[in-house]
């Protein structure tokens, strides 16, 4: 068995990618944000203060047949740019891409944060982590992709999130002509609940790849690509009006810059981001100022590639062989 799902940029930044998720029934369908790098599946839903819900899709499990309360459970998760969700549990049937779970827990939000209140396109997410990273107590539950990997054709997933068009997650199988370039494996440490990896070195431009491993993350709900102080001052300095902006906590730059693309190894491939998918967006609507895809991790502790990175390739996420492939897109 497999599944399929569309996945669409939110904005014109990029920002989040939203892929349509079916729960209970009849099927309430959600917008949610697919997460690599959590592993909770959380919703809006009947639950969440009006005032919260507000403007968003919400779950009802009560309209649900299938709907089942997990008596006891509660969650409650706090993001690393300190947004932060909590709540009950409930189990209903979860279909993806047309593939369905029949008892997920769907983690029922009874409070959230105000970046989760403004950002209206979402409904929720879905972490697609591993399962020592769920938040619900006092029995941990398993992510959507966890319950879904045994019934697998293969225990897999790959993400083909694009700039500004439709991309794809696909379950249970590789659709390799998604793929410019040969699919390169290195293994996965699911062990703080992330996909960890280690890049094997970066290059600037069309230069040779250097040999400086880079360990992080692959997190399709991270916007951008997050890496060393020096890795990115090596790319802007070759970006003549780049300066560090405090009020955007970022690197801006004029938006006519025509600039570098940023290459870095990863099993035995060099995956290359074009300079067109590392400016982001004006700062603001109609400003000559533009914000940069790579930034730094230095006060996050962690190195990210976020949908930044992402966009370059086809990803695999390969949990039966505890391992990351990466493509050139
Ligand atoms: O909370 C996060 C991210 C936030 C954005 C969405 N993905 C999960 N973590 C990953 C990096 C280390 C801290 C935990």
């Amino acid at each position: 068995q497999t599944g399929s799902a569309n996945t669409n940029p939110s904005d014109s930044a990029d920002d989040e990618y939203i892929t349509s998720v079916s729960i209970g029934t009849p099927a309430q369908v959600l917008p949610l944000d697919f997460d690599t790098g959590s592993s909770d599946l959380w919703v809006f839903s009947s639950e969440t203060p009006k005032s919260s819900a507000s403007g968003h899709v919400t779950y009802s499990p009560s309209k649900s047949s299938t709907a089942k309360k997990l008596s006891g459970s509660t969650w409650s998760i706090e993001y690393g740019d300190k947004s932060s969700s909590s709540g009950d549990v409930y189990t209903d049937i979860v279909t993806i891409g047309g593939f369905s779970v029949k008892t997920q827990a769907v983690e029922s939000a009874t409070k959230v944060s105000t970046q989760f209140v403004q950002d209206t396109v979402i409904s929720g997410l879905v972490g697609l982590g591993f399962d020592v990273g769920n938040q619900v107590s006092p029995r941990p539950q398993k992510t959507w992709f966890s319950n879904a990997a045994s019934s697998l054709a293969e225990p897999l997933f790959t993400a083909d999130l694009r700039h500004q068009e439709t991309g794809s997650y696909n379950f249970g199988f590789i659709d390799t002509s998604l793929a410019k370039g040969t699919i390169g494996y290195t293994p996965a440490d699911g062990s703080e609940g992330y996909w960890g990896f280690t890049a094997t070195g970066y290059s600037v431009g069309g230069a040779k790849l250097n040999r400086n491993s880079i360990t992080g993350i692959a997190d399709t709900g991270t916007t951008l690509l997050l890496l060393p102080d020096n890795i990115v001052d090596a790319y802007y300095n070759n970006v003549e009006s780049a300066e560090y902006d405090d009020s955007q906590e970022g690197v801006v730059f004029d938006c006519s810059e025509d600039l570098p693309s940023f290459s870095f190894g990863v099993g035995g491939q060099t995956i290359t981001i074009s300079g067109d998918l590392l400016n982001l967006t004006p700062i603001e609507e109609g400003s000559s100022t533009c914000f940069g895809g790579l930034q730094s991790s230095a006060d996050i502790g962690i190195n990210i590639f976020g949908d930044v990175a992402l966009k370059a390739a086809l990803v695999v996420f390969d949990l039966g062989n505890e391992r990351l492939g990466w493509a050139q897109k």
